[in-house]
């Protein structure tokens, strides 16, 4: 219970780092984390008092719910109950896709992540070259 209380104070100091994988583990009544703002929140204890219900929170639990929360545009009341419930901050891919994305291009952001086969360009060169030569020389 007091965890909350000396939570609130930690909103903008760097807390523990959380990630995906353990965000996704809390995704129940139990216990519903949630992403938002890059910043993970336990729920759990709000759930019942949300004005909104608790079927939509508990939709969103265990993921990145800045798009729904900021959908429904939450007043400035609803953003200021937000510290008590702050866990810390969070760290890496925010979903599976870009997991699964950064993965595969063994987790660097460079011009091959972009679907952009970077042979393109050098092959290119020489191609005008050779164009340049036949036609040419
Ligand atoms: C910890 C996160 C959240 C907090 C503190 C929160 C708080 C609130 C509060 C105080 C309200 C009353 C209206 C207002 O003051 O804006 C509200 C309404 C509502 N919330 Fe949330 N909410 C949270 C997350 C979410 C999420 C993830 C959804 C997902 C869709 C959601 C959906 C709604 C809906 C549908 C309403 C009802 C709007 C209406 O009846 O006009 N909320 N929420």
């Amino acid at each position: 219970m007091s965890d909350a209380t000396t939570a609130a104070s930690g909103e903008t100091s760097s807390g523990p780092k959380y990630n995906l994988e353990t965000l996704s583990e809390h995704k129940t009544r139990e216990s519903c984390w949630m992403l938002l703002h890059d910043k993970v929140y336990d729920v759990t204890a709000f759930l019942d008092e949300h004005p909104g219900g608790d079927e939509v929170m508990l939709e969103e639990c265990g993921r990145d719910a800045t798009e729904a929360f900021e959908d429904v545009g939450h007043s400035d009341e609803a953003r200021d109950m937000l510290p008590k419930m702050f866990l810390g901050d969070f760290d890496g891919p925010k979903s599976a896709k870009a997991a699964k994305r950064a993965a595969a291009n063994g987790g660097s952001t460079s011009a091959a992540s972009s679907g952009f086969p970077i042979w393109i360009l050098p092959v290119s060169v020489l191609a005008a070259f050779i164009a340049w030569r036949v036609l040419y020389a």
